[in-house]
């Protein structure tokens, strides 16, 4: 049976997600995000599941500079997960009684409202991930009165919901994907996305034009653009981007192909199937069949002498 690495312990919206996209496989839960990118790079597991982006606080970057580095995985698979908050505390505990609460950043991050309105005085401390909060929060003698996590995670910890849905808002989702060690593509749907991360020749005036212009000429919409800081100093950065559409479109081939051309190297992330089925508008000038009949007009101009 397959494995796929996920941040663990039991209960977390990442299991959650793996159990939606590979309900067969065995699971392998990993401390951190790293860890578990690092099992599927070192075989342990044939892939993972991390999050990626989220509605609310935009990327995950730790998983964006992991996937960024080191030896190269593929997305080939992604999902929209609704996140839903609860305060989780040992059985008996009122709210007016919680000083104390852990939880991880992008957790505490999502629900700032919550807790500044019912919680004024609270004490945040950082978790590995929600789970590990509650599984903290149910050990004996714990420091902590709360953590917040799934409400899944409490049911697992014997934790009980003090308040649920404390998100800042009750739309919020994660996007969470799927990658492997390189290997055959996912074949194209009609409704792909192709991720990549572009780094700079050169830092000089235009150049993030440059790149967006590959992208832009060929009538490729993008879905994401984040720049991170490449740790060579102040200024430094290199570009993370979602576009619609897959690697094996011709536009999109293209794009990657001039984007190729222009940066100090690109490195391709996947293309793979959208988890919202949305299809691009396919400009007109951009359809596969336009590219292959001006590339049959390009050679007659040639002729024998190409
Ligand atoms: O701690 C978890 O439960 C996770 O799966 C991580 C994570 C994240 O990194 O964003 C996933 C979804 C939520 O946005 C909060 C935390």
């Amino acid at each position: 049976m397959r494995k796929l690495a996920y941040l663990g312990p039991e209960g977390t919206f990442s299991e959650e997600a793996l159990r939606i996209l590979a309900p067969d496989a065995e699971r392998l839960p990993c401390s951190n995000v790293a860890a578990a990118l690092d099992a599927a790079r070192r075989g342990e597991a044939e892939g993972a599941v991390v999050p990626l982006e989220n509605s609310l606080e935009g990327g995950i970057t730790s998983t964006l500079d992991e996937l960024a580095w080191g030896q190269p995985l593929i997305i080939v698979a992604e999902l929209l997960l609704p996140v839903k908050f609860s305060l989780l505390a040992r059985p008996g505990t009122e709210l007016g009684q919680i000083k104390r609460v852990i939880t991880h950043q992008a957790a505490h991050t999502q629900c700032r409202a919550f807790l500044a309105r019912e919680l004024p005085d609270v004490h945040v401390i950082a978790a590995a991930s929600t789970a590990a909060a509650a599984q903290e929060v149910s050990l004996p003698g714990s420091p902590y009165d709360a953590a917040i996590g799934a409400a899944i995670a409490g049911e697992h910890y014997g934790l009980i919901e003090v308040a649920s849905d404390i998100g800042d808002r009750s739309d919020t989702v994660t996007r969470f994907v799927q990658v492997t060690r390189p290997g055959p593509l996912p074949k194209p749907t009609g409704a792909d996305r192709t991720s990549l991360v572009a780094y700079l020749a050169e830092d000089h005036s235009g150049a993030l034009l440059d790149m967006l212009s590959q992208f832009a000429t060929r009538g490729i919409n993008l879905t994401r653009i984040e720049s991170r800081p490449t740790g060579d100093g102040i200024g430094q950065y290199f570009f993370h981007f979602d576009c619609e559409g897959h690697v094996f479109e011709s536009r999109v081939g293209e794009a990657l192909s001039g984007l190729h051309r222009v940066c100090a190297d690109v490195r391709f992330l996947g293309s793979y199937a959208r988890a919202d089925g949305l299809s691009p508008q396919i400009r007109r000038g951009t359809a596969d069949h336009e590219f292959a009949e001006a590339a049959e007009w390009l050679d007659r101009i040639r002729g024998d002498g190409a």
